[in-house]
């Protein structure tokens, strides 16, 4: 069943990390949150989504935790094997789309197991807002600090224009084509990609930004999840 304005789209989710920065006893979307894994709240975003034709998890080669996760036999979910970099992990997962008969044409959402805040209305805009585009874009949150630049010295060299930035969320709406090319393109070339929109921006393409909620944090630092701790606490 679709919902009549929104495409239909499949879901990747690179969870491969090892989450240097959490400095936890086990990767950070294995972590709690609420009485749940971390990935398993980042799941949830998407398995309920009448658009949803199915999810591919990137995962660390021998993952002890996966099998853990009560829906790790869920027949809409689907593995494909991480690597070195987040974008080897989500190139593989998008090579495995094209095993499950994914087309060229298909709209493909990338999210970071990261991310267990994403709203059903940010989803909803996302999905609203791009389904016509050439392109595709992501979920961006403008920059609401002022910024600066600086040198090696760590003193301020300027403050920037913070009117043009905005800080590159996910999900990472593409067709699954052109984000392949993209991505496979750019990994041989040994260009640095952090996100999805990189790939395509180096491939000559403009991203569109959607504005989405700034609570759609990534849990990097201890302090994220602390502050997800609290919000989700509220909820309850
Ligand atoms: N080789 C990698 C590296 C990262 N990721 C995933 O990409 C997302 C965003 O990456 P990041 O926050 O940098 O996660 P980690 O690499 O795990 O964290 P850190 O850099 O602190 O080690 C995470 O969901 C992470 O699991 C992945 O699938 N494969
Ligand atoms: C893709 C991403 O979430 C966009 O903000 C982010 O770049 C991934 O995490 P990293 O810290 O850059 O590895």
């Amino acid at each position: 069943m679709n919902t009549p304005d929104l495409p239909s789209f499949w879901a990747v989710i690179p969870a491969a990390g090892i989450g240097s920065r959490m400095r936890a006893d086990k990767p950070k979307q294995y972590l709690q949150l609420a009485g749940k894994s971390i990935l398993e709240h980042t799941l949830n975003c998407f398995l309920d989504h009448p658009c949803l034709r199915g999810v591919v998890v990137s995962l660390a080669e021998d993952d002890p935790f996966w099998p853990n996760l009560s829906c790790a036999r869920d027949p809409r979910i689907h593995i494909a094997n991480g690597g070195a970099e987040r974008a080897d992990s989500v190139l593989n997962a998008l090579l495995r789309l094209g095993e499950l008969g994914a087309s060229e044409q298909d709209w493909v959402l990338v999210h970071d197991a990261a991310r267990p805040n994403l709203a059903q209305s940010d989803l909803d805009l996302l999905l609203a807002e791009l389904a016509d585009d050439a392109v595709g874009g992501l979920l961006a949150v403008p920059a609401r600090d002022t910024l600066k630049r600086i040198g090696s010295d760590g003193r301020v060299r300027e403050t920037i224009d913070r009117s043009v930035i905005w800080q590159a969320y996910t999900p990472q709406m593409f067709r699954l084509g052109a984000l392949h090319r993209a991505l496979a393109e750019a990994l041989v070339s040994d260009v640095a990609v952090t996100d999805e929109a990189s790939a395509i921006e180096w491939a000559g393409q403009s991203p569109r930004l959607v504005e989405g909620r700034a609570d759609n944090l990534k849990v990097t630092r201890p302090e994220d999840l602390h502050y997800l701790e609290r919000v989700w606490r509220g909820r309850s």
